[in-house]
Order: structure tokens, then C-alpha cells, then sequence
């Protein structure tokens, strides 16, 4: 399905057709790393957020690595053009360059295979470069102090990385950082002791900020997980009920046996069709057919070759009558059928073809010298009648007159003509003569 058609109810997550946990399941956060203690879901939760994370990383990479080469120009005004000089800006490209370079490999081949490393790489290659420039430009040390605290907080907030990643690259930048001043810079305790509490500071603020945005993500997550499995559970007990409905609505409307309109539905479709019919003054008529002898055949050859002989009826009614034409069962062995535009005469003829056809059904075959055959009532809508139930009683005595005619016949309803004379069109067997 086209993303513009999937279904309002089904949110989609960032880049992945993600499978779903089990309703209701419950989540749990690590303590001191906001991940989830499910592993299965944590892996499910760095798949959805791969995309941004990766986007993200590479930029900030990219302006942290900057911000550092840029530093070079402060190394210029401290050191002159001498070999700290030299060294210094050596070191700066170096980690520029390899930061860059990491933050293009991130940005290209990240996947879910991708080795943790890769994204803890480029905090200690950071590190690892401040931690240098104590030795390179001692003399400056009150200065670096910020920018340590600075880096801090950027291995924390800027640069996206797991809690984990993130706190150990700060500590070996902190006391990497520490060391330094004490060895290379002859930095005092008091020195030492302040920057010690304000990277500590640094460090706990940092943490504590990125662990409550992992849980806050997280949770939200969840939350959103869980909403899409309601929602699906949603789009599930729709579609179902859906279905049922139209279950229902096919048995209220269908006879299950030929396939035809229920009676309810066709007194509804007809009677629809008998107003339009009636505001165009066109002509209508209707069919009333009832198998003859059906008791004899279920009695010699069972009600499931009585059943198969209804369908095959049911099937010859369809086959013969046009498409706008309404058929239903009305009941028990008994048809019904109103044709919409038809003149008495056209209707007629259409009956004898039906007549016709069902002595030719092969489901006779399972019933030798038995001739199936069926009486027909035909009644026409008079002038300015406009009820149903009236023309289907015309039609019915028609048959009845047909049935007490001798059957196998096609009877025209005699209400239908001008004067009282009969119009009943009865005729005589043809081929052999029934079983019964
Ligand atoms: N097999 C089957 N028989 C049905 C079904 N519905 C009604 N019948 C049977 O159809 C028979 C109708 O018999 P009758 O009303 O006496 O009519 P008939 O034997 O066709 O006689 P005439 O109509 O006078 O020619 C009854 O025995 C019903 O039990 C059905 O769905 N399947």
C-alpha cells in the first residue's frame, strides 16, 4: 500500500516497518542509563531513532570539529611561530580531519550493524586533543578550564551518543585533563582541587540531563509503541466488524441456497424499482414461478437433489432474465420476478424461454422420466397502481389458475385485460408427460 493511502490509524516510525511487542506489555528503564531493560525493545527503540540520530551526529561532529581548528588561531597568539606552534596545529588537523572523516562514515554507513566504536571514536579523538594542548601551551591552562567544561557538556547534549558512551569519554576527558594540569602545567592543588569540583559539577549536571532526556525519550516511545498497537487493535475489530456486517447483510439479503434476493430484499428492490418505473410511466411486470411436483421430487430423491434442483432453477431465472431484472426466492419452491420496462407480451416470451430452459436443466439427469417443469404468473402494473403487494397477489392467482390448469404453463393474470374475458394462456405438455 502507497504511504499516502496507508491508514490514519497506523502511524508509521521513523524509517522502519517496526514489529510490534504484545499488548499491555509493561517497560522498564535501567536506572543509571534510561535504556530499556528489554533488550528487544531497546534495539527496537535505536532502530526507529537510526535516521535522525545519524543526521544529527554528523553535523554536530562536523561543528565540533570546527570549533576546535578554529582554536588554532588562539594557539598563534599564545605560541608564536615555534614548534608548539607547529605541533599544536599538526594535532588540530589531525583530530579535525579524522572527525570529519568519522562523521562522514557515520552519516553513510551507519546500519544496524554498526559497531558502537564508531560512535565513541570521535568523543576521544576530541578528548584526546584538548587533553594535548595542556602540555603544548601550558601557560593557558585558566582558559582551557572552560572549554574542558564546555566539551563536556557537548559530549552530553550536542553530540548524540548513549548515556554510557557519553559519561565515559567526559570522565577520561576530565581526568586526562587533570593529570595533564598536574604534570605538564605544574598546576597548583587549589587549581587542581576548583577544576576538580567544577568538572565534577560539569559531569553530574551533564549526566543527570542526558539521563532524564534517554528516559523521556523512551518513554515516549513506548507510549507511541503502544498507541500504534491500539490503534492497530482498532483497525482490526473495524475491519471485522466490518465483515460481520456485511455477513449479516449478505444473509438478511441473500437466500443462501440460490444465491437469489432473499424475499425481504426483493420486496424492498422491487418496490423501488415499481416507483421509478411508475414517475417514467413505463410498464412493469412480474413473474410468479413455482416448480411443479416439487413434494414428488424431494419424496423419490431427497431434499439434497430437491435443494440442487432449486439452484439450477435459481441459476436457469438469472441466465434467461436481463441484468436489470430482480429475481428472488419467495419461498420455499417458489420464485419471484419483477421486470422493470416490460411489456405483458416481451414479458411473456421471456417467460416461455425460462419455461423452456428448465426442461433442459441437466440436473434432470439424476432424475429419469421425470419432466421438470415449472407454471408461471405473469401480472402487469395497471394504471396508476402503485402497489407491490397488489400485483404479486395478481400474479399469484395467475399461477394458481396456471396449477389448476394442468401445470406447466405460462398464465397471464386476467385482470390485466379489458372486459372480463379470461386471458389465461395455458398450454398443454409438450414432450413426454410428468413422472407424477
Ligand atoms: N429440498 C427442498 N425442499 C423444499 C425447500 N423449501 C420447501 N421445500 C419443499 O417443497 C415442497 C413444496 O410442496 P407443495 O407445496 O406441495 O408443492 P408441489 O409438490 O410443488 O406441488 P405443486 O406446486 O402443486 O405442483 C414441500 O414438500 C416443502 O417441504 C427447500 O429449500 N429445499
Amino acid at each position: 500500500m502507497p504511504d499516502g493511502r496507508r491508514n490514519a490509524l497506523q502511524p508509521k516510525l521513523d524509517g522502519e516497518n517496526l514489529a510490534l511487542p504484545a499488548p499491555g506489555t509493561t517497560h522498564h528503564l535501567h536506572r543509571l542509563t534510561g535504556q530499556f531493560h528489554e533488550q528487544s525493545r531497546e534495539a527496537l527503540y535505536r532502530r526507529s531513532i537510526q535516521p535522525r540520530v545519524r543526521t544529527e551526529t554528523g553535523l554536530a561532529l562536523s561543528v565540533a570539529a570546527l570549533i576546535f581548528g578554529m582554536f588554532a588561531i588562539s594557539d598563534y597568539f599564545y605560541t608564536g611561530l615555534t614548534l608548539e606552534f607547529t605541533l599544536l596545529i599538526t594535532m588540530r588537523i589531525l583530530v579535525v580531519v579524522s572527525c570529519l572523516t568519522l562523521a562522514f562514515m557515520i552519516r553513510r554507513r551507519g546500519s544496524d550493524t554498526r559497531p558502537a566504536w564508531l560512535h565513541a571514536l570521535p568523543l576521544w579523538i576530541l578528548a584526546t586533543g584538548i587533553i594535548l594542548i595542556v602540555p603544548l601551551r601550558p601557560e593557558s591552562l585558566t582558559t582551557q578550564v572552560p572549554a574542558v567544561v564546555v566539551a563536556t557538556m557537548a559530549f552530553y547534549l550536542l553530540i548524540p551518543n548513549l548515556l554510557p558512551v557519553a559519561a565515559v569519554a567526559s570522565l577520561y576527558l576530565g581526568i586526562g585533563f587533570l593529570i595533564a594540569s598536574v604534570m605538564a602545567a605544574d598546576a597548583s592543588a587549589v587549581v587542581v582541587m576548583r577544576t576538580t569540583l567544577l568538572l565534577i559539577m560539569t559531569n553530574g549536571v551533564g549526566f543527570f540531563t542526558l539521563l532524564r532526556l534517554e528516559k523521556l525519550q523512551r518513554k515516549q516511545f513506548a507510549l507511541l509503541q503502544e498507541e500504534r498497537v491500539q490503534n492497530r487493535q482498532l483497525v482490526e475489530e473495524i475491519a471485522h466488524r466490518k465483515s460481520l456486517e456485511a455477513q449479516l447483510r449478505r444473509v438478511a439479503e441473500q437466500d443462501a441456497l440460490t444465491g437469489l434476493d432473499s424475499r425481504r430484499h426483493f420486496m424492498t428492490r422491487a418496490k423501488t424499482l415499481l416507483r421509478r418505473t411508475r414517475r417514467d410511466q413505463a410498464p412493469f411486470c412480474l413473474f410468479m414461478i413455482d416448480v411443479d411436483h416439487f413434494k414428488a421430487i424431494n419424496d423419490t430423491w431427497g431434499h439434497s437433489q430437491g435443494d440442487r434442483v432449486l439452484a439450477a432453477i435459481a441459476e436457469a431465472c438469472r441466465r434467461s432474465l436481463r441484468p436489470q431484472d430482480v429475481i428472488g426466492r419467495f419461498g420455499g419452491e417458489e420464485f419471484i420476478v419483477a421486470l422493470p420496462k416490460t411489456h405483458l407480451q416481451d414479458a411473456q416470451m421471456v417467460a416461455e424461454r425460462l419455461r423452456s430452459k428448465v426442461r433442459e436443466l441437466t440436473v434432470m439427469e439424476a432424475m429419469p422420466d421425470h419432466l421438470l417443469t415449472v407454471t408461471i404468473g405473469i401480472a402487469e402494473v395497471l394504471d396508476e397502481e402503485t402497489d407491490l403487494d397488489e400485483l404479486i397477489q395478481r400474479a399469484d392467482r395467475a399461477l394458481y389458475d396456471g396449477k389448476h390448469g394442468g401445470r406447466n404453463r405460462v398464465v397471464i393474470s386476467h385482470e390485466e385485460t379489458v372486459g372480463d374475458t379470461p386471458s389465461t394462456l395455458g398450454e398443454s405438455f409438450s414432450g413426454s408427460p410428468p413422472f407424477f
